[in-house]
């Protein structure tokens, strides 16, 4: 068994069967997990819950505007993205996740990479260790990528790229679309979208990443055949539903963050699991995200925070493990080109200040690395804002305008 310094200098390279675990070791034992009551986000449920956005409603910007600022986050229908294509990604990513431990060590990802299978990019910054698997892949690398797992470029290989490249024509499509929102949900007007875009080339430049989430059910302690679908316990003594089940207390599946791009689309399994942070009054607490069939949840990171100069919040989020059943879920990423400075955009700044210097998607992951390394490496992290803090211009100071977004460079 590693020691958990080994763990954290190695996060992706992890030697420990999830699956097969009868219990948490200290390793994957997070604390202060349950400092914030979990409160039921599902539709209809008074002030949490989570804003639905159907595109197809002509009213869909002011819905956006209104999510945007409050939550930082939306489930979105009408996003013409077909149910059943998401139903064939999400097989095809079990499938991924459900090969051989050796066959997906082919794609490790090495130290700092950006792509590779293994734990997400923000394990290096703790000491406990996530209780999932992660994949992050570039879209348009993606063949290669695969042939690591899939050496032999078979029927499988095949099948799951042919899928993943659909899925990929068809969200790339739905983020331009969702962009132009974003900018008619700001109060730009045709001609104000139009100067944007041809200065900053801002949905034509805009790239994109996948991050497969496979969130490994708690313990093996039940049959796997009463693992698919249901905890026996429950169904027996009738006494609980997901999430007062006994056991999932110490365990986390993705430890709270923002994301830092633009925005990412969210696919998740009908399994909830998805925490929005949500700030008192009453008191803080954690929305569970209701599993909405063919919904997808919006995220909105935080350069895009930096380019509405601060009118759209990025939201703080984690993701829970259950006893019973496995969840996974699909990040598709928007985000700057990578030399691109991102910065408040004028429109939106008008006659103010601009609220944050402008920077490259690169230059804020170090920021955001300091703003870790400052805080120690289990810092609550001030729910996700101090590294935009790092990045805020104070308005004491006069050097505001030089700084000023130049998104494309
Ligand atoms: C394009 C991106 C966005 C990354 C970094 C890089 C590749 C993988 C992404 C994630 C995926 C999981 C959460 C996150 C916080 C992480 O650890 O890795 C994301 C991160 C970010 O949003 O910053
Ligand atoms: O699994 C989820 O619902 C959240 C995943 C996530 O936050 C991410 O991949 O960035
Ligand atoms: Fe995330």
């Amino acid at each position: 068994m590693p020691t958990p310094s080994k763990l954290n200098k190695d996060p992706h390279n992890h030697y420990f069967d999830l699956g097969a675990a009868r219990q948490v070791p200290e390793t994957h034992a997070w604390e202060g997990l349950h400092e914030h009551p979990v409160v039921d986000g599902g539709v209809g449920a008074g002030e949490d819950a989570v804003p639905v956005v159907d595109m197809q409603d002509p009213h869909a910007a002011e819905a956006v505007a209104r999510a945007s600022e409050q939550w930082g986050a939306f489930l979105l229908q009408g996003h013409g993205v077909p149910r059943e294509l998401l139903a064939r990604v999400e097989a095809g990513i079990a499938g991924m996740f459900a090969l051989p431990k050796t066959d997906k060590m082919r794609a490790a990802r090495q130290g700092g990479d950006p792509y590779g299978y293994g734990l997400p990019h923000i394990a290096l910054y703790f000491s406990k260790t996530m209780w999932s698997e992660g994949y992050s892949l570039s879209p348009t690398n993606l063949r290669p990528e695969l042939r690591k797992i899939w050496p032999d470029a078979g029927h499988d290989y095949s099948q799951f790229c042919g899928v993943m490249e659909e899925f990929h024509k068809e969200m790339r499509a739905l983020a331009d679309k969702l962009m132009e929102l974003f900018l008619v949900a700001l109060g730009l007007t045709g001609p104000q979208i139009a100067g944007v875009e041809a200065e900053h080339k801002l949905t034509e430049t805009m790239s994109e990443t996948i991050h497969l989430n496979w969130y490994v059910v708690q313990m093996a302690t039940l049959p796997a055949a009463t693992r698919v679908s249901t905890c026996l316990t429950c169904t027996l003594l009738h006494a609980c539903r997901y999430p007062k089940c006994p056991d999932p207390k110490r365990a986390l599946g993705m430890k709270a963050h923002t994301d830092s791009g633009f925005f990412a689309l969210l696919m998740q399994s009908q399994v909830p699991g998805l925490h929005l942070f949500r700030h008192g009054p009453p008191a803080d607490r954690w929305v569970e995200v209701p599993a909405v069939p063919g919904a997808l949840v919006v995220n909105i990171g935080d350069l895009f925070q930096i380019l509405t100069n601060g009118r759209f919040r990025s939201v703080y989020h984690r993701a829970v493990v259950n006893r019973d059943r496995e969840r996974i879920s699909l990040a598709y990423f928007l985000g700057p080109a990578a030399n691109a400075k991102v910065g408040p955009l004028k429109e939106v700044v008008g006659g103010g200040r601009p609220a944050y210097r402008a920077l490259t998607w690169p230059e804020y992951i170090i920021v955001r690395k300091e703003a870790f390394a400052n805080g120690g490496a289990d810092l609550e992290f001030t729910k996700g804002g101090t590294a935009l803090e790092m990045v805020s211009i104070n308005p004491d100071d006069d050097d505001g305008m030089d700084d000023q977004g130049d998104i494309s460079s």
